[in-house]
Parts: structure tokens; C-alpha cells; sequence
């Protein structure tokens, strides 16, 4: 049997992203992981896949605070993956998941009310922006824009950019 070698510290370490709901982390990350070459996760998919179920059902049969600690297992064990990892919109509220954080590059991806809430749409699939898309939205994005700020060592402005713009930006600080 071959003992491993030891991995190249920077190529172990994940690419994180954050962001809001309708801010394109699944969609960006899964192109960005494409040209890197890297295995993709998406901390929402791993969740859903475990439990058997969408979100949606996860907050409506067990509630939000189930949710969330499924959550963060799951955050911190994708962490460890030399992936790119695209985590939930509400990861940040997480002390665990921003300590966790605090060593890794983290891209921000940034967007306003109005062009998430767009992007989105009435999709029931995100369960806390049912009703009214933009107020939630609105309220998400002023009580989390400090925590993504926090964590984030690299931020990238999203409306008026298509998904591969966004990947291009992206790629400007993140080496392959
Ligand atoms: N830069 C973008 N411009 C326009 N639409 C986008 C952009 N990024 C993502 N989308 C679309 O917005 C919706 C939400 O994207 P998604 O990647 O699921 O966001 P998140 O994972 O951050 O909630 C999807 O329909 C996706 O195709
Ligand atoms: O903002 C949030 O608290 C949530 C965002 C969702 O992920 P996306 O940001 O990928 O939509 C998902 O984790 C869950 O519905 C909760
Ligand atoms: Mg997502």
C-alpha cells in the first residue's frame, strides 16, 4: 500500500462562497469548480440529499432550527474537502461556521434586493422568502451583510453580471 502524501496546503484548502439567497452560489459555484478542475459541493444539496428531502419539507416537518444544525455538520465537514464548496444563504449566522471560515478564502458574492428577488422569483423552495420575496430579501441583507463582511477576504458584485462574468471576477483572485 502507497502512504499518501501529504496535500499541497493551498491546493487542500477550499474556495467558499457566500451570499444571499438569489445571489448565485450554486450556479457560480458549480462553473467555478468546472474550470478549476475541482470537485463541486453545495451544502444545501448535501442536506437535502441526508435528509431525504427538500429544504422546504426540512423547515416545515422539523423546523428551522433542525435545519440548522444540519447545517452546520454538513458546513464543516465540506470544508475539509479541497473543493468549492457554495454554502447556504443563511450559514453566516453560524458562530461556529464564521470561526470556521476565518482561515479560508471566501468569496462575497454580493447583491442587491431588487435583482435577487428577481432572480428567484415565487419559487417555493427557499421557505424564508415566502410571502413577500423583497421585503424578506431586504431584511436578510440587513441583518447578514455585516456577517458576509466578516468572513468574506474577497467580494464580487453581482447585478448587471451575467454567471460567467461573475466566474471571470472571481477567478481574478482565485488561483487554480
Ligand atoms: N449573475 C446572475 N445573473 C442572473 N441570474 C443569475 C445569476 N446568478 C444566478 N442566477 C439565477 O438566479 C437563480 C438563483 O441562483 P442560485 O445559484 O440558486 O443562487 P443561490 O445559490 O445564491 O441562492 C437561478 O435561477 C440562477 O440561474
Ligand atoms: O438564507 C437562508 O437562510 C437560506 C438559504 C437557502 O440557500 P440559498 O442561499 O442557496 O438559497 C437555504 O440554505 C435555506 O433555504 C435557508
Ligand atoms: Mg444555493
Amino acid at each position: 500500500m502507497s502512504v499518501p502524501t501529504a496535500p499541497d496546503a493551498a491546493a487542500a484548502r477550499p474556495v467558499v462562497l457566500v451570499g444571499a439567497p438569489g445571489s448565485g452560489k450554486s450556479t457560480v459555484g458549480r462553473r467555478l469548480a468546472a474550470v478549476l478542475g475541482r470537485e463541486f459541493c453545495d451544502v444545501d444539496a448535501v442536506v437535502e440529499e441526508r435528509a431525504g428531502k427538500p429544504i422546504v419539507e426540512i423547515f416545515v416537518d422539523e423546523g428551522e432550527p433542525a435545519f440548522r444544525a444540519l447545517e452546520v455538520s454538513t458546513t464543516l465537514e465540506l470544508l475539509q474537502r479541497p473543493a468549492v464548496v457554495s454554502l447556504g444563504g443563511g450559514a453566516v449566522l453560524s458562530d461556529v461556521i464564521r470561526e470556521a471560515l476565518a482561515d479560508h478564502h471566501v468569496v462575497w458574492l454580493q447583491v442587491s434586493a431588487g435583482a435577487a428577488a428577481d432572480r428567484v422569483g415565487m419559487s417555493a423552495a427557499r421557505p424564508l422568502l415566502l410571502g413577500n420575496v423583497r421585503g424578506r430579501l431586504i431584511q436578510l441583507l440587513n441583518q447578514r451583510t455585516p456577517l458576509y463582511a466578516e468572513v468574506a477576504s474577497q467580494s464580487v458584485a453581482t447585478d448587471g453580471r451575467t454567471p460567467d462574468e461573475v466566474v471571470a471576477a472571481v477567478l481574478a483572485e482565485v488561483a487554480g
